[in-house]
């Protein structure tokens, strides 16, 4: 198998005497989905913090490509491939689907704001951004406010931002949250298909998203993966049953 696309090695992280993350290494090789699972508290967000560059682990590291970032800022990462949806909308519901799309890569990619003018019109920004939208289904939405747009249409739109930046490895921190179940439907025939473009470490509390989507799966508890498999090794594991999906899992 080819090198992973984005790997930990023995990460860790503690705040004060409770280690959050505890010599995690995870891989995401191309074409797969590989979740992350966990009771709250586990450490996942602290985790995804730590890939991302909103944390400095104590100790371990964070490999893009076959190239060490642990020490780079968010803003590289992105530039160096690292595509990012969040659990909280970063949208900007008063501008247009359009201007999200180009201004949300302009963030992303680090350059100042202050040129936010000259950007919307930037020939190259707005190619790509109208690119970006065509892919995951939003252009006919372009001049909509982003504001007017469903749960799940933000969800696409936040991809699309990412897209602009034509990453090499998506983390999404759940990107189901506050989708109802047609929702839910829909962004997870989107993600089975963006899996080929980037593959994908996915951060999600809806099993049956994660059931239906995961190539892999990583149960997180107490800072530290208990187990990594296919679904049906994570279903038939004893250690999961008992510490998280319960008994009749
Ligand atoms: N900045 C912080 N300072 C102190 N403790 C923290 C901090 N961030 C997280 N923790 C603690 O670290 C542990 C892991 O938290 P984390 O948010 O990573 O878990 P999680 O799996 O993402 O939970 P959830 O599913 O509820 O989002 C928790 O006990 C949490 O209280």
């Amino acid at each position: 198998m080819s090198d992973p696309i984005l790997a930990t090695h023995n990460l860790r992280k503690a705040f004060g005497a409770l280690t959050a993350t505890d010599d995690i290494s995870i891989d995401l090789n191309e074409g797969e989905i590989h979740a992350i699972i966990g009771p709250n508290g586990a450490g996942k967000s602290t985790l995804i913090a730590q890939i991302c560059g909103g944390l400095r682990p104590d100790s371990g590291s964070v490999h893009l490509l076959g190239r060490d970032v642990t020490s780079d800022s968010t803003q590289a990462r992105a530039q160096a491939g690292l595509g990012r949806t969040f659990q909280i909308s970063a949208l900007a519901m008063e501008d247009t689907v359009l201007e999200n799309a180009i201004l949300g890569s302009l963030g992303a990619s680090g350059r100042p704001w202050r040129f936010w003018q000259a950007a919307l019109g930037d020939r190259t920004l707005r190619e790509r951004a109208e690119a970006a939208l065509e892919r995951v289904g939003l252009s006919d939405l372009r001049d909509t406010r982003c504001g007017s747009l469903s749960h799940g249409q933000r969800r696409q739109l936040e991809v699309a931002v990412a897209l602009t930046l034509e990453p090499k490895a998506f983390v999404m921190d759940e990107p189901m949250a506050g989708l109802g179940a047609e929702g839910s439907k829909l962004l997870t025939g989107f993600l089975d298909q963006l899996r080929t473009e980037a593959p994908i470490l996915l951060v999600e509390h809806d099993m049956d998203a994660v059931l239906a989507l995961a190539d892999r799966i990583s149960v997180l508890v107490y800072g530290k993966v208990i187990a990594t498999g296919t679904v049906d090794e994570i279903r038939s594991s004893p250690e999961v049953r008992s510490a998280y999906l319960g008994e009749d899992a």
